[in-house]
């Protein structure tokens, strides 16, 4: 990781799982005060490699430039991150002279990406389903950025790139077409490294494997905290039932009896996705539940 799309949210999980370290303006790696690890900040697109090859244990990256680097059967997704979230979609003039609205009429003609073994793939498909062979293909060419220039610069009938918000996209005239894949940052390691099945038994790096499934419990700890607030309530027991099926929980809710000895009533503490606890609480209120609060994760384990 560097200081590209996924760079701060990088930042952000490392702090969550407690990996502590000083990074030396200009330099690349660096050593972790509290483990032993180095971490090293590569560009996003030659992570693949670096873990695929073992070079490097733990990586984290876009599940996009681990096909385009052509590296996933030598890594294992062990985590998706849920940021850097976009699509790799075919895009093409909207409107004019060079007008395309189907990936059927891009089929045959020249295509410009920075993707281009994820796109040859993709066009193979679309070219044989079109019974388009020999010079009859779609060109595919590659570019290293700037890749939304290409149409009106005159080097290319369509493009492949990546989309978030769509901006760059409409900025540059060109609409979507298709969507070559979905794609969001992982956390991956070498397969072989992680074909562990008893990281305390592995006789060649017990504590290389230790600390791999180490830090990859504290990461999906990070995660799980972002995601969830522990909402706690008190409700009759007889409705009861009604709550659970408002607030079940990521396994099951907790439940147990007011110190009061009011047998009649229960305390429910529950974890809660945040993006719809408002509307939880909300319900809960209105079944008759009573001193509903919700309390932010720091962290967890899952
Ligand atoms: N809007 C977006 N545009 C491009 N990539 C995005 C976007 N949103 C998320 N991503 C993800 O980020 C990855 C690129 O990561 P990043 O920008 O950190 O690359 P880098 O090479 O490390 O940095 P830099 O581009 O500064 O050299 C993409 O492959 C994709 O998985
Ligand atoms: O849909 P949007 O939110 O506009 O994002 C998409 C743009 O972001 C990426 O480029 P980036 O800015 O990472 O730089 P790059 O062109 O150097 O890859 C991508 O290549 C698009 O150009």
């Amino acid at each position: 990781m560097r200081l590209g799309r996924l760079h701060e949210k990088c930042m952000e999980v490392l702090a969550g799982a407690d990996i502590q370290f000083n990074r030396s303006h200009r330099l690349d790696v660096c050593l972790v005060r509290n483990h032993n690890i180095a971490l090293i900040f590569l560009p996003a697109a030659d992570i693949p490699r670096f873990v695929g090859l073992g070079n490097v244990d733990l990586g984290i990256t876009g599940e996009d430039v681990i096909l385009e680097s052509q590296m996933e059967n030598r890594v294992r997704n062990l985590l998706k991150l849920g940021f850097g979230k976009c699509k790799l979609q075919v895009q093409a003039p909207e409107h004019g002279a060079m007008a395309i609205k189907t990936i059927e009429q891009l089929a045959g003609k020249r295509v410009v990406t920075s993707f281009n073994h994820v796109a040859a793939e993709y066009f193979e498909k679309i070219d044989a389903q079109a019974g388009l062979t020999g010079d009859q293909k779609t060109q595919i060419e590659y570019v290293g950025g700037s890749v939304e220039a290409a149409c009106a610069l005159g080097l290319a009938d369509g493009i492949v790139d990546l989309v978030e918000s769509g901006e760059t996209m409409r900025a540059a005239g060109l609409h979507a077409i298709a969507t070559v894949l979905e794609t969001e940052a992982v956390l991956i390691s070498n397969r072989a490294d992680h074909e562990v099945s008893d990281p305390t038994t592995d006789f060649k790096r017990p504590e290389h494997a230790k600390l791999i499934t180490q830090i990859q419990q504290r990461i999906a700890g990070v995660l799980a905290a972002n995601k969830y607030v522990v909402c706690q309530y008190n409700v009759p027991r007889d409705l009861l039932e009604d709550a659970v099926k408002i607030t079940p929980g990521r396994r099951a809710p907790t439940i147990s009896p007011l110190v009061n000895g009011d047998e009649g009533w229960v305390a429910v503490s529950v974890m809660v996705e945040k993006k719809t606890v408002a509307v939880v609480m909300d319900q809960l209120v209105a079944i008759g539940a009573h001193d509903v609060f919700v309390v932010k994760l720091e962290n967890c384990r899952v």
